[in-house]
């Protein structure tokens, strides 16, 4: 069985951070293993407290996975501040670790602070480079490519200006995932790789309860490239998934509730899982 790691805070609620990436790793039916970076007071509502862990602490947890069951994939979310960026991006490089899916998580839906204003220079410069793919939603996008996408074309511009900045030196695959969720007319997410452009076209659901896609997209990524699949079609693959994961439209909370693994679990029966 593979075995993915994600790296990211924790969301009490259970629908963005760890338990969402752990519900996607099992969903996908592969083995999950966690290292949590910050304590989370969540709801559907909103964030009313973040505890950031000790970046030490952070590194401890790391060795204590990579020394004894070695990740096929590694998700990274919320890092929360520069200390444990450079933690983990320290540990990344002392064990050579391969398919990482970056989301650089900012803030979340509703506004509150994910990681220090600070911090998202050594995110750029220091970890994401680390990365097979990075996966910034379009505010995100706006952040690192310096302008805010509006229209596909234009995601497609800031992606290759965030390939440039990170990736330029790198001869390996890696890749930019700009996200559409929070675009008005559709939910078209557009990836860069070194020569080409791809456009996952999706209609966008009219559903409120979009807590934790962004987190589940990246940690469905990481099982992809952990089963072998390459890039475009890991991209693919969970892209579906998390609109099988919207579709069924759970509506728990008072707020933007959680998405539906059980439901996206079971298409990932078909064949074209297997
Ligand atoms: N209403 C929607 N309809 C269809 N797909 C959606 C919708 N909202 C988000 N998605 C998809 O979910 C994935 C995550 O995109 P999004 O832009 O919401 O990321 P995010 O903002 O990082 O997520 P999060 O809300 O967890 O922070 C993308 O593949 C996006 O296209
Ligand atoms: C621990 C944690 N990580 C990431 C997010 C972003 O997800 P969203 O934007 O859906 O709130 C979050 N809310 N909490």
């Amino acid at each position: 069985m593979k075995k993915v790691l994600t790296i990211a805070g924790s969301d009490c609620s259970g629908g963005a951070g760890i338990q969402a990436d752990l519900k996607t790793i099992t969903a996908h039916r592969l083995y999950g293993m966690s290292v949590i970076t910050a304590l989370t007071a969540q709801n559907t509502t909103g964030v009313q407290a973040v505890q950031a862990i000790d970046a030490d602490f952070v590194g401890a947890q790391l060795d204590a996975v990579f020394s004894d069951i070695i990740p096929d994939a590694v998700k990274i979310g919320m890092v929360a501040n520069k200390e444990i960026i450079q933690m983990i991006a320290r540990k990344m490089q002392q064990y050579k670790v391969r398919n990482i899916v970056l989301d650089p998580v900012m803030a979340a839906t509703a506004g509150s602070k994910l990681l220090q204003k600070e911090a998202t220079v050594i995110l750029q410069n220091e970890l994401m480079p680390l990365a097979s793919i990075i996966t910034p939603n379009i505010g995100e996008a706006a952040v690192l490519a310096g302008f805010t996408p509006t229209t596909t074309d234009e995601m497609e511009k800031a992606a290759k200006i965030i390939y440039e900045k990170v990736f330029a030196k790198r001869q390996d695959d890696c890749a930019v995932l700009v996200k559409g969720g929070h675009l008005t007319d559709s939910a078209d997410d557009v990836l860069c790789d070194k020569n080409l452009t791809y456009i996952y076209n999706s209609r966008k659901i009219d559903n409120k309860n979009t807590h934790g896609t962004g987190c589940t997209l990246s940690s469905a990524i990481a099982c992809n490239l952990a089963e072998g699949f390459n890039l475009q079609q890991s991209v693919k693959n969970a892209k579906k998934y998390v609109t099988m994961a919207m579709q069924t439209n759970l509506d728990l909370g008072s707020g933007a509730g959680p998405l539906n693994h059980m439901a996206a679990g079971g298409w990932l029966t078909s064949d074209i899982w297997q």
